[in-house]
C-alpha cells in the first residue's frame, strides 16, 4: 500500500508505491482513493497525462497560475528521472527552496506537489515515461514556468534539450509569485 515521506517543502511528499514483481514483470498501484484520503492527500484530480523523454531532456519548471493552479502527482513509469520541485509560495518557510528526487519504475517513488510549487525533471535514461495527475484542467493562458537554470539546484546536465517555451521562461529572480503559503493548507 502507498506510503508518504515528508520533504523539506511543506505539503510536498514523496509517494512510495509498492512495486509487486513476479516472473512476468511488475505491478505498481499509483493511486488508491481511501489511502490518499487516509494520508490527507487531495483526490480531486481533473486530468492525467504522460510524456516520454530522451536522455538529457529537461522539462520545466512548470506550474499553472491561479485560478487554474493545481496540486500535482507524478510517477516515472519507465526509465529514470531526477524530479525537481521548487516552492513559489510567499511566506513559506521553504520559499525558493528546490529539491530533487530520483524517480524510476524500479523504485516505485512518485512525488506529490501542493499548489504553489513549480515542477520539472531531467531524464536520466532514454524514453523516460512520466505520468501526471493534476487537480485542474489545462489552461494555456495560466500554464507558466520559471527558467530551469535560475533555481538553486545543481542539475546533472549543463546543456539539456529544451522546448522553445522552456528556454524562454523568466528567471526566478525576476518572477513575482502569485502564490501565498497557507499553513492550514500545507498538507494539501
Ligand atoms: C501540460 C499540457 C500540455 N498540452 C500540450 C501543449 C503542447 O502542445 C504539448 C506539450 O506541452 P508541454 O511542452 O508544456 O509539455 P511538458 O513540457 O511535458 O510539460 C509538462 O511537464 C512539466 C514538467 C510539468 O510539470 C507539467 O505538468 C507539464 O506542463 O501538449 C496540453 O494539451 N495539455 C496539457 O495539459
Amino acid at each position: 500500500m502507498m506510503d508518504t515521506e515528508p520533504t523539506d517543502i511543506p505539503g510536498c511528499y514523496v509517494l512510495q508505491a509498492k512495486v509487486l514483481g513476479d516472473p512476468r514483470g511488475t505491478f505498481t498501484k499509483t493511486f488508491h482513493m481511501p489511502r490518499f484520503e487516509e494520508l490527507g492527500l487531495r483526490t480531486d484530480w481533473r486530468e492525467e497525462y504522460f510524456s516520454t523523454s530522451a536522455k538529457g531532456v529537461v522539462r520545466g519548471m512548470h506550474f499553472q497560475s491561479p485560478p487554474a493552479d493545481h496540486a500535482k502527482m507524478v510517477f516515472c513509469l519507465t526509465g529514470e528521472v531526477l524530479d525537481v520541485v521548487v516552492d513559489l509560495r510567499r511566506g513559506s518557510p521553504a520559499f525558493g527552496k528546490a529539491l530533487g528526487f530520483t524517480l524510476s519504475a524500479e523504485n516505485g517513488r512518485g512525488l506529490y506537489l501542493p499548489t504553489g510549487c513549480a515542477h520539472g525533471f531531467v531524464s536520466m535514461r532514454d524514453a523516460s515515461g512520466m505520468y501526471y495527475k493534476v487537480t485542474s484542467v489545462h489552461a494555456p493562458d495560466h500554464d507558466l514556468g520559471i527558467a530551469w537554470d535560475s533555481i538553486d539546484f545543481d542539475w546533472p546536465v549543463r546543456a539539456p534539450a529544451l522546448s522553445a517555451r522552456d528556454a524562454a521562461h523568466p528567471r526566478l529572480s525576476d518572477f513575482t509569485t502569485p502564490f501565498a503559503f497557507d499553513p492550514e493548507g500545507a498538507a494539501l
